[in-house]
């Protein structure tokens, strides 16, 4: 390495001179008295010198040398050019240059090493005129990646400069460099990393390491981490600075406005008052006996605005604070309460976070244990389950099944209630003395665990007996997980009252959710915050309603609840509600804090089970509420319906009676339905009709009384009889059913239920046409119903020749005499109809049809044939023996499977009314349709017999 001996100017601290750079630097008289005397001797114009930088004296900042060590002095520098000395105006005018210090100019040439360290006084440093100095050579070429990476470095770092530079034209001439960065050869590279850290800046750590920096691979290295590290610190400053700027503007922004509102409402203030005061001038009197005297003094609630919501913000703190300490909910409702306090009064977020708060503190968190004290108060009363059966007899007429299986429900509810807060309450006591001597307490704690495993497992042989030590109580866990009843029937069979009755046997809140039409996930879970007005699902909006944990909740309608679409699947939501081994943690996406739903008592009804899903279906326990006989129904009109109609009206029970024979003519004729909804409409009718009868007769015994004259009044009957109906209710709808029923060749009446779950009697038509022996079946009829009806025919064929309908064997009764086709139809096109139940009046129809017999229209009958002639059960028959009796039919063919279901599920009045005749083949149920003998039966054989 060359060396050669030159003087050595020690550059103050933080300083650095690199090669390619030039450098300004004050320095004192005397050093510049040296460096004249170094110009005076030296051969070339620009004398050269060494330029070293120091490091900081001792306590100077991070770079300082420690204190009472002695400063490590840099052996490496810059051998630089003397370019120019300026001495200060005051020695040129020839005066003491003490103010002013002189100016020396230098550019640096190339990096040197000193032989060894300076010896000197950082604080005074003086210009050493002597010392070796070894030149440092980089003739090498550096690696293509450590080119490649310090051109992508700089070339970010020239990027960021460009972008964060104000001025246009220190934008394009970094834009240039870049250029030049981007061309620059891999020999050239150093030297351009030279170039560039001089340029810009860096820790004077970095730069000192990249001067002492004597391969070239490594001083590309040092630049490429060096403009790293600049590009970061640019960025984050960048991003501070711009952070920092928006919120300033917005404060202001905000501040400003807030002036000017503020200056708006003091103008208008003083607009107000002024005109008060002229008017007070032109009108005392008026004034002081106005009564509104002195109001603009007092504030009325409307200006009471900050008040009003200082203390709404008190009370919402008060409310986080009541929360359980440790609690989720708690966590949530103190994080959001400082993001509040963060934002500005009156911004769109300030608005969102305060509902948001106001929801989650408004609905009931469980505090501790998992069953309210409330709830075990109920449960603790000895005469309970007697409560609640005097409850539900004195809501609701008959439905005694029902009612037995309400109170074995809600005794099952109570036993596992107080089974789970006794262990609740045992888990406690342990903890307790666990806490207070953990040694014994461990001890007991085994026992009362195995003690309480012995019970869970007495029939388990392999369970062991000593269970783990019991774990401290989580009480969020657990719940009631009591079955979900599911209570089905046609509309108004009481499905929604009896909910009602057992939440008040229960003495909890009843809360109603109507899920019909439910076609968006988020009606039961809410909207997630981050959507424009979100809010909580109608589960959370119940629960707050309900103020309490463990309300009644009626699930109405669930059989009309949506299934998977682009809302989402509100009936998968449901699912995971229902669910005892999720719902208590139930997520709704607005409150976004688990809900125990574990203690709530839902209860669902439907009215119909063919819509609902199979495992909703699976969690529920369904309860069947069929609909009322006529009898029950006069029950219920005079129990319940007549007297809640009479105190709507206004009117007194003893004021008005309704004869029985009335109310059953309202029931018959006037409606014709599963429940007593529409009877409750009538008789609502008939008291609201009586009610203005009442008024105008009191209105004339009150204009008789103030005038004196005798005048012909309204005479006022408090009873309502049959013959009265008419006028009242108008025309009886149902009247003309029976009359319109005909017996007629080809018609036969089958028994349906229909999608609301209510049965009732319905026309098989058939008529011959001419045509090529085929059948044709109308009447929105689905793909089973149509089958059945080809069965049906099937039937009748193979057996036209014992039917007396042919008179040959093998004769097809459709092509012989003449060629027919056969028309089924089932009126009331428009609504659709399957299943296989119209065998047998399929059947009858055909049979009646082509042999020209009738069968009475006081017969109703259903049941599935198959192709060898046996008649099998069919469902629903409660509704439809119901149905039939409604619409007074008076003989009834069922298949025989199906005798239990009438002997169970048939009322007894029913059974005494109506004939029952249950059939095991089509032949029975044809003999029983048209009556022994009247078939013109050739030989008795089956079918089967031949199959
Ligand atoms: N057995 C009964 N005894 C007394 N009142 C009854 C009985 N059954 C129904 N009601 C009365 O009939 C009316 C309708 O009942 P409710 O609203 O419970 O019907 P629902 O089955 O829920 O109907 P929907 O399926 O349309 O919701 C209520 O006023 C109810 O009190």
């Amino acid at each position: 390495m060359p060396s050669s001996r030159l003087p050595v100017l020690p550059l103050p601290h933080p300083l650095i001179l690199l090669p390619t750079a030039r450098l300004t630097i004050p320095i004192s008289r005397t050093v510049a008295d040296t460096i004249v005397t170094l110009i005076d001797d030296s051969d070339a114009a620009q004398p050269v010198l060494a330029a070293v930088p120091l490091p900081a004296p001792a306590g100077d900042g991070a770079n300082a040398t420690e204190p009472g060590s002695p400063p490590v002095l840099p052996t490496c520098g810059t051998a630089a050019r003397i370019v120019r000395l300026v001495r200060p105006r005051s020695v040129l005018n020839g005066g003491s240059s003490k103010q002013q210090p002189y100016l020396l100019s230098l550019h640096g040439l190339t990096r040197i090493r000193l032989s060894k360290p300076l010896e000197l006084d950082v604080h005074t440093p003086e210009l050493i005129p002597d010392h070796t100095v070894e030149y440092v050579q980089a003739d090498g070429v550096p690696s293509r990646e450590t080119v490649e990476a310090f051109k992508d470095a700089a070339l970010r770092l020239l990027d960021r400069l460009a972008r964060d530079s104000a001025q246009p034209q220190r934008k394009d001439d970094w834009v240039k460099v870049a250029g030049m960065v981007e061309d620059i050869s891999d020999q050239r590279a150093a030297w351009m990393a030279d170039v560039l850290v001089a340029a810009t800046s860096g820790q004077y750590n970095d730069r000192i390491a990249f001067l002492a920096a004597s391969d070239v691979d490594d001083r590309l290295r040092k630049a490429t981490e060096l403009f790293i590290k600049q590009t970061s610190i640019s960025e984050v400053t960048k991003k501070i600075a711009s952070a920092v700027d928006e919120s300033l503007s917005r404060q202001q922004k905000e501040y400003f406005l807030r002036q000017q509102l503020a200056a708006i409402q003091r103008e208008l203030h003083a607009l107000h008052n002024s005109h008060t005061n002229r008017d007070r001038d032109s009108a005392p009197v008026a004034a002081a006996n106005s009564p509104s005297a002195g109001a603009n003094n007092s504030m009325s609630e409307l200006d009471d605005d900050e008040q009003a919501d200082a203390d709404d913000l008190a009370e919402l703190k008060r409310k986080i604070e009541a929360m359980e300490l440790g609690s989720e909910e708690r966590k949530v409702g103190v994080r959001e309460w400082r993001r509040l306090k963060r934002i500005p009064q009156g911004s769109v977020e300030n608005g969102v976070i305060r509902t948001y708060l106001e929801w989650l503190t408004s609905i009931p968190w469980p505090s501790s244990g998992s069953i309210s004290d409330a709830t075990l108060e109920v449960f603790k009363d000895p005469a309970f389950l007697s409560k609640a059966r005097a409850q539900l007899d004195s809501d609701h007429y008959g439905l005694d099944q029902i009612k037995r299986r309400l109170i074995e429900y809600l005794a099952v509810v109570r036993l596992r209630s107080m089974a789970e807060a006794a262990r609740e309450q045992k888990q406690r006591e342990l903890e307790a003395e666990a806490t207070a001597s953990p040694g014994a307490a461990n001890e007991k704690a085994l026992v009362v665990a195995s003690a309480v495993q012995d019970e869970k497992n007495a029939s388990n042989a392999l369970v062991p007996r000593l269970a783990p030590p019991v774990q401290p109580s989580q009480p969020r866990k657990r719940g009631i997980k009591g079955p979900i009843l599911m209570f089905v029937g046609p509309p108004g069979t009481g499905k929604t009252s009896l909910g009602q009755s057992i939440a008040k046997a229960l003495d909890r809140p009843f809360q109603r959710i109507s899920l019909g039409g439910v076609r968006d996930e988020a009606e039961i879970r809410g909207h997630r915050r981050t959507y424009v007005a979100s809010g909580p699902g109608m589960l959370v909006q119940a629960l707050r309603k309900a103020g309490r944990l463990d309300p009644v909740i009626l699930l109405d309608e669930v059989d009309k609840v949506g299934h998977s679409n682009f809302h989402g699947d509100p009936a998968a939501a449901l699912l995971e509600v229902l669910d005892p081994e999720q719902n208590h943690n139930f997520n709704d996406h607005y409150i976004n804090v688990p809900i125990d739903l574990s203690q709530v008592l839902f209860i669902c009804t439907s009215n119909t089970l063919d819509t609902i899903s199979a495992p909703l279906l699976d969690r529920c326990e369904v309860v069947e509420l069929s609909g009322y006989t006529y009898d029950e129904k006069m029950h219920i009109a005079r129990r319940f319906l007549l007297p809640k109609q009479l105190e709507s009206n206004g009117l007194e029970a003893a004021q008005l009676t309704v004869t029985d024979p009335a109310l059953l003519q309202i029931a018959t004729l006037y409606t014709r339905e599963a429940g007593v909804r529409s009877l409750e409409r009538a008789i609502g009718g008939v008291v609201r009709y009586k009610a203005v009868e009442w008024a105008e007769h009191l209105d004339a015994e009150a204009e008789v009384e103030a005038s004196g004259e005798v005048i012909p009044k309204k005479q006022w009957r408090g009873v309502v009889e049959e013959r009265e109906l008419e006028d009242i209710l108008g025309v009886p709808r149902w009247d003309g059913e029976e009359r319109e029923r005909e017996e007629r060749r080809g018609v036969v009446y089958g028994l349906v239920v229909t999608g609301m779950g209510e049965g009732g009697i319905l026309p098989v038509e058939s008529t011959a046409v001419p045509g090529s022996g085929r059948l044709k079946l109308t009447g929105s009829l689905g793909e089973v119903i149509k089958e059945s009806g080809e069965i049906a025919l099937s039937w009748v064929k193979a057996h036209a020749f014992e039917l007396g309908i042919t008179t040959e064997r093998g004769m097809d009764p459709l092509r012989v005499p003449d060629p027919i086709d056969i028309h089924l139809h089932l009126p009331s096109g428009a609504v659709k109809k399957d299943g296989p139940s119209a065998g047998i009046a399929m059947a009858c129809a055909f049979v009646s049809l082509l042999s020209g017999a009738c069968v009475s229209k006081d017969i109703a009958m259903t049941g599935e044939i198959t192709l060898r002639g046996r008649v099998t059960p069919v469902g629903g028959i409660r509704m439809k023996v119901l149905g039939a009796h409604r619409a007074q039919v008076r003989k009834i063919i069922l298949p025989w499977a199906n005798r239990k279901d009438v002997e169970h599920d048939v009322a007894p009045e029913l059974r005494r009314e109506m004939q029952f005749v249950f059939v095991r083949t089509v032949s029975e149920a044809l003999d029983a349709a048209f009556g022994k003998g009247t078939l013109g039966w050739r030989n008795n054989i089956l079918m089967e017999s031949r199959l």
